[in-house]
């Protein structure tokens, strides 16, 4: 049994911790066989636990327990990512996600996609994130008190360019330089802001979509100084003809929204700056959370 993730690319600027996309990078689990202890063979590098310390167990072990279902049996598992750890394309939420199933898969739960979310927004404190990991597409998503509403839709045809800085940023340092309140004047425009991003990418109005996901009050501006990338990029993008250029996730990783035939010159642009870190060429994943059972 495989249990495959993709990345996501939250916010979209205003739409903070509210909207978010699944992108084609993967994160796959797959269940080798039954052993005395839990083992994760994977490529994540020496700083991420192989025991039961991994943050896919301790989400397996949270769950049964929110479900008060104990697992007797332990196993050996592979775990392979293709998403850059603490970057801003949901790595953390992937592998919450996958963790999620995994419980629901060996203990028979029989989760539905809204249980799935519930749990994962309990676990990740935000659904931006964690709903296109496990719906796919785009997500416009709240969790207010708990209680989480999502609407799933196409995101408007086009391409992305994820620009993946070498240094890494962790959510939780991220976050620490958002204010704790904001004025009632600023909130009212920034939420504005987010509605019209919302209503342009439902209506598959990229060009006001780009601009107005550059003018986001909640986050961004908080967090630009912590990635000096995000003005070269955006200046790249106004100039080759990007729709727009926004922080994915947390940061540090900045994303340009283009055309199929404008994506080639920015991808050009991009390289020739010389920032230090990696260029991936994305897709929108459409499918979200799949598991492949092995044929009998
Ligand atoms: N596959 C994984 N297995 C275990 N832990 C992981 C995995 N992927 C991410 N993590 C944990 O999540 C952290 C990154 O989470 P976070 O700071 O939210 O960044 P991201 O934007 O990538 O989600 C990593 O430093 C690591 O502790
Ligand atoms: N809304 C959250 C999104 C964090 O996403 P991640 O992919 O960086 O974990 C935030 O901006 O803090």
């Amino acid at each position: 049994m495989k249990i495959i993730v993709p990345a996501t690319s939250a916010n979209l600027g205003a739409g903070f911790d509210s909207i978010g996309i699944a992108l084609n990078l993967y994160l796959t689990v797959e269940v080798l066989e039954r052993q005395d202890f839990w083992q994760i063979d994977h490529n994540l590098g020496s700083e991420i636990a192989t025991d039961e310390n991994n943050l896919l167990l301790t989400t397996l072990f949270d769950v049964l327990s929110a479900k008060k279902t104990v697992l007797s049996a332990k196993y050996h598992l592979k775990m392979t990512s293709a998403i850059p750890l603490a970057r801003g394309l949901g790595s953390s939420s992937s592998v919450i996600v996958a963790g999620i199933e995994l419980a629901n898969q060996l203990a028979d739960l029989k989760l539905s996609p809204t249980e799935k979310l519930d749990l994962a927004c309990q676990i990740e404190g935000h659904p931006d994130n964690v709903a296109p990991a496990i719906f796919g597409n785009l997500v416009v998503a709240s969790t207010v008190d708990t209680v989480t509403n999502t609407i799933k839709a196409a995101f408007p045809n086009c391409k992305f360019l994820a620009f993946v800085p070498h240094h890494e940023l962790k959510t939780v340092e991220s976050r620490k330089v958002l204010p704790e309140v904001l004025p009632y004047k600023e909130a009212v425009a920034a939420s504005a802001i987010a509605n019209v991003l919302t209503a342009s990418l439902l209506t598959g109005d990229l060009e006001t979509a780009g601009q107005v996901l550059e003018t986001d009050r909640f986050h961004e501006i908080y967090r630009a100084a912590l990635i000096p990338e995000l003005a070269i990029l955006r200046e790249i993008g106004h100039q080759f003809g990007a729709y727009g250029t926004y922080l994915s996730g947390a940061g540090p990783t900045v994303m340009l929204l283009c055309s199929d035939e404008k994506r080639p010159l920015l991808l050009e642009k991009i390289k020739a700056t010389q920032l230090k870190g990696e260029i991936y060429a994305l897709e929108i994943d459409t499918k979200g959370l799949r598991v492949e059972k092995n044929l009998p």
